[in-house]
């Protein structure tokens, strides 16, 4: 059997299964299984090359990267284009852009990445079609926009949804609260500082035996679940913000319109008439978590135009100064400080000192 069929085998258990306090513990061992048999096909893709064909080897370039996934002929290219001004081949027929086309897309001072995809059918992470490398490269975005055509049926949502969750890419999400340590002796020790309903002791164990797990510490720290748990095991997810796109609203009634409205984190578009980009471009702002900081030579005023871009996330003096110049923080001394971070303007400040959007920094070295 193949890995596939196996794939199909557990996945025709679980839709037979019926889910309830007595098959918990059944269903979160299909759960693991399939997670393995998974992360097989994944690996045996990119041992074969999966991720290196023509045209997708893009080097990661700017301040962040989108990366733009849907069916075949949503309207990718077309929003590359008009948001990059970067040409991409657009055509009425299915499969138009065979490989990764980057643009740039600048907004607030930053350069943003993005790039336009082959479409991407039911069964990519399988091994149809091009989809495979389609999501290899969704794995390395900062943001994924999942665009969607507003006059075909919804369930691709749920389609690309379901593909890239296959690969381990988790929309919308933080990473689960749970700490997971194994340890050499000592046997399984379960403790909750949460309560945890939907993964009981029992479940865990189950799951922990199917990957041969037989010393550790577990600490549930949020409502986790079976599929919570193993995400924490198998240790290689992508957490990623994302927007779905809705386009060719030009092509569709008001009441058709009012129904979409209701899916969140949703921007609808029409790329061709340039309808709502500048909001679509706001979203995705906010959706990046960039914040700008502007440097002030001493004696000068800041620069405004060239703002460093940081991601919120990492935006201490440290991360600041890698992003200037590697070797910068060798001869820091203090930084002084303007802005909403710092009580005082300037304000003294070491390395560790966290920055908030628009701030002013400048520098001080050893000398
Ligand atoms: N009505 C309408 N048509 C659009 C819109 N955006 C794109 N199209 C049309 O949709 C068709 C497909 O557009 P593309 O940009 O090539 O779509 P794609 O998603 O890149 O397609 P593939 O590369 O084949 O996956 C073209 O005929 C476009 O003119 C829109 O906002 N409204
Ligand atoms: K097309
Ligand atoms: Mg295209």
């Amino acid at each position: 059997m193949t890995t596939a069929q196996k794939i199909a085998e557990i996945e025709a258990e679980m839709m037979r299964t019926q889910k309830n306090k007595a098959t918990s513990y059944h269903l979160g061992l299909l759960k693991a299984k399939l997670a393995k048999l998974k992360r097989e096909m994944i690996d045996s893709s990119s041992k074969k090359g999966g991720g290196t064909q023509e045209g997708f080897e893009v080097s990661k370039s700017g301040d962040s990267r989108i990366g733009m996934i849907g069916f075949p002929s949503v309207g990718k290219s077309t929003l590359l284009t008009k948001l990059t001004g970067v040409f991409s081949k657009i055509a009425a027929y299915e499969f138009t852009t065979l490989t990764c086309i980057p643009g740039v897309l600048q907004h607030k001072g930053a350069k943003i990445q993005l790039l336009d995809l082959p479409g991407i059918i039911e069964g990519a992470k399988d091994g149809k079609g091009r989809g495979k490398q389609v999501i290899a490269v969704a794995r390395t975005c900062n943001l994924i926009l999942i665009v969607l055509d507003a006059t075909r049926p919804m369930v691709h949502k749920k389609i690309i949804e379901r593909e890239l969750e296959g690969f381990g890419i988790r929309l919308n999400k933080q990473p689960p609260q749970i700490e997971f340590k194994k340890r050499d002796k000592g046997g399984i020790t379960i403790s909750r500082t949460h309560d945890a309903p939907r993964l009981d002791d029992e479940t865990i164990k189950a799951i922990l035996r199917e990957y041969k797990i037989n010393n550790c510490d577990i600490n549930l720290k949020c409502d986790a679940t079976d599929e919570d748990l193993i995400d924490i095991i198998e240790g290689n997810r992508k957490y990623i913000p994302c927007l779905y796109v809705m386009n060719k609203i030009d092509d569709i009634t008001l009441e058709e319109l009012n129904v979409l409205d209701k899916i969140p984190h949703y921007v609808p578009i029409s790329a061709f008439l340039e309808w709502n980009l500048d909001e679509l471009v706001e979203r995705i702002w906010d959706y990046l978590d960039l914040i700008r900081i502007y440097t002030k030579p001493k004696g000068l005023e800041p620069d405004y135009n060239a703002p460093v871009i940081l991601q919120r996330k990492f935006s201490t003096i440290t991360d600041f100064c890698n992003k200037l110049h590697k070797s910068m923080i060798k001869d820091f001394r203090y930084a002084l400080v303007w802005g909403a971070s710092v009580k005082y303007n300037p304000q003294k400040v070491g390395k560790d000192h966290q920055l908030l959007d628009e701030d002013i920094v400048q520098i001080v070295k050893k000398i």
